[in-house]
């Protein structure tokens, strides 16, 4: 038996974890932790304390009038004394019902209090952090982090501690009773004590780690589930919806498994308590009868020490599971802290500068950049420059470092050698909330959230009025197909705008950058997945968008790059050609070769 509960839950067959276990943290840290997010609630947790404190006194009385009960009236079978005891014990069980509600609500309010603050905070820390965490992490981990384990931290922090609290004082009320009716025997009680304790420490570890495997099992679940669900188009097109299950089932059974692992350990743990608290209880009875055959115990004496042995016994029983629940809320709090430890890689300088509106004045200073954790540069000495109202056409292969320049644009990421500077001054002496106002994206992927259109094109500028986002829309030429949807910009549009065709999400994000009104647009193959018609008619709404602007846009498509000032030619992460597009073809190199291939679309 023994051996069946010290092994650990088994890992499952993954060699390699869809979500590795958070690090161990000392109870004492999670406590210094989480404590400031009692703030604003601490004032109530006193009266918490107090209401929970007088249960056990009441408890205590009530059963003190037992005593009387049976000495006073019972034995001596004379009523009189019933009639006051009567009102005192309805008395008595009133004011337990308004203090157990008093308490309920209040410690309730307390506790939930703490989640809201925490939850929020967790999202927002969470939100805060940089591209290169998400780009690293599984979503679905993350939630089920943010959505799930928060919850633990409550009860171990409040709840947890409002118990010990409660099971301490039960424990002292009881045992001074119990001491002033008979002492010898209520040191016999206590040996059982040191048994209880030596069987909820070993217990308790056991529990840490099966709830440690649970709650990575369950971050591990939500990833899979996030990952196969958010593509369920790709997986259901190559037919991978069974390995895809597959994988959620090991998984599954692996949850499974530390959920059965933590139940052996608790059903195992109740009744080795119970065991321990019989046989405590029956020594204290034995005596206790030897006592009352000498006469020097009362009937009703007897009887109250034996009720009152009974619940000295739930406060110790309670103290030593409290010490499992612990644990296992523990394993949650270390999964919260991991994600409260991670820290933006891209973090604002102390004194950064506040720009109210930027010029345009885009510049790349010999910058070298490599992904964390890789080896390979993805930029190499880059440097190009772009004067306010220029657009800059950023071309080249797959692969070639494009997407990672505008990522670098929008300090995503900061460069690791050179800088990126916006009017002169380096993104890193900047604000960062200035730096990402200052431009305006439309992306490869377009972003339609699930909402109305109107909601959507004023992702931008909130505040932007009726008429504005009107006007947006028209000069989008996105006006006249959103005028035909049912409720025109009322119309909700599903997540990832799956409601939408390619080319109308895509006007949709045009006017959301239009709205924005950014000195700065960057585009990110803001005709890519589109057909060659849809392409070309994006092309006016754009011109339209750029116009005034210091543009980037990042294409393969070689007719939104024709117009651009000046065109730089990227390969492997360094510059290998620029100039407009006459000198570059000239030039019969690198843009030349790129400009044939994709001669086919795109007439002379
Ligand atoms: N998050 C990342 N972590 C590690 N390496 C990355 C990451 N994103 C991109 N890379 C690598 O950096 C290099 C440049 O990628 P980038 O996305 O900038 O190319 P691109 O020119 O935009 O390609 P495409 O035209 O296909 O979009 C590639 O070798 C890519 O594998």
């Amino acid at each position: 038996m023994v051996t069946v509960l010290r092994r650990p839950p088994p890992v499952g067959e993954t060699s390699d974890p869809v979500v590795a276990a958070a690090p161990h943290v000392p109870p004492r840290e999670v406590f210094r932790r989480f404590w400031p997010y009692t703030r604003g609630g601490r004032r109530w947790l006193l009266p918490v304390v107090l209401l929970s404190l007088t249960a056990p006194v009441v408890d205590a009385a009530e059963l003190w009038l037992f005593k009387i009960v049976v000495d006073d009236v019972l034995v001596p079978r004379d009523l009189r004394p019933f009639l006051w005891i009567a009102p005192a014990y309805l008395g008595l069980v009133v004011c337990s019902g308004v203090l157990g509600f008093a308490d309920d609500v209040t410690s309730t309010w307390v506790g939930e209090r703490f989640l809201l603050r925490l939850r929020s905070d967790v999202f927002r820390h969470v939100q805060g952090l940089s591209l290169g965490f998400f780009e690293r992490r599984r979503l679905g981990d993350v939630l089920s982090r943010v959505t799930g384990d928060v919850d633990a931290v409550e009860t171990f922090l409040l709840s947890g501690v409002a118990d010990a609290l409660y099971y301490v004082v039960r424990l002292a009320v009881f045992l001074g009773l119990l001491f002033y009716l008979r002492w010898d025997l209520t040191l016999l009680a206590l040996v059982i004590v040191p048994l209880f304790w030596g069987s909820a420490r070993h217990f308790s570890r056991l529990i840490k780690e099966a709830s440690r495997e649970r709650r990575r099992r369950s971050g591990s679940l939500s990833a899979i589930a996030e990952e196969t669900l958010g593509n369920v188009a790709l997986v259901q097109a190559y037919n991978r919806q069974g390995w895809e299950a597959g994988r959620f089932d090991r998984e599954n059974v692996g949850r499974f498994r530390a959920a059965m692992a933590s139940v052996r350990i608790r059903a195992v743990y109740g009744p080795v308590v119970e065991t321990i608290e019989v046989a405590g209880g029956l020594a204290v009875m034995a005596l206790g009868t030897w006592k009352l055959a000498q006469g020097q115990l009362t009937l009703g004496g007897l009887l109250v020490f034996l009720a009152l042995i009974g619940k000295l016994y739930s406060p110790v029983r309670g103290l030593s599971h409290l010490g499992t629940t612990f644990y296992a809320a523990s394993a949650s709090a270390e999964r919260i802290i991991e994600l409260l430890d991670q820290r933006p890689q891209v973090a604002e300088a102390p004194g950064a500068r506040r720009i109210s509106r930027a010029r345009g004045d885009v510049e790349f200073d010999g910058v070298w950049f490599r992904y964390p954790g890789t080896d390979a540069w993805a930029l190499s000495d880059v440097s190009f420059h772009v004067a306010p109202g220029e657009t800059l056409a950023l071309v080249g292969a797959s692969g070639a470092g494009k997407s990672t320049l505008a990522k670098l644009q929008l300090r995503f990421y900061d460069p690791d050698r050179g800088a990126v500077r916006l009017d002169g001054t380096d993104l890193r002496d900047l604000a960062l909330a200035g730096v990402r106002d200052s431009v305006a994206v439309v992306l490869q992927e377009t972003l339609v959230f699930h909402g109305t259109v109107r909601d959507n094109i004023a992702y931008g500028r909130p505040d932007a009025t009726d008429a504005e986002i009107a006007a947006a829309a028209r000069t989008a030429d996105a006006h006249e197909f959103v005028e035909r949807l049912p409720e025109g910009y009322d119309t909700l549009v599903g997540q990832r705008g799956r409601t939408l065709s390619g080319g109308q999400c895509q006007r949709l994000a045009i006017a959301r950058a239009m709205i924005r009104d950014a000195p700065v647009l960057l585009l990110d193959e803001p005709t890519a997945g589109l057909d060659a018609g849809s392409g070309r008619r994006i092309m006016e709404p754009l011109r339209r968008l750029m116009a005034g602007r210091t543009t980037v846009v990042i294409s393969h498509n070689l007719l939104t790059v024709r117009d651009a000032t000046r065109i730089v030619v990227l390969d492997h992460g360094r510059v290998v050609e620029r100039g407009d597009h006459r000198e570059l073809l000239g030039r019969e190199g690198a843009y030349a070769r790129l400009h044939r291939l994709s001669a086919g679309a795109v007439p002379p």
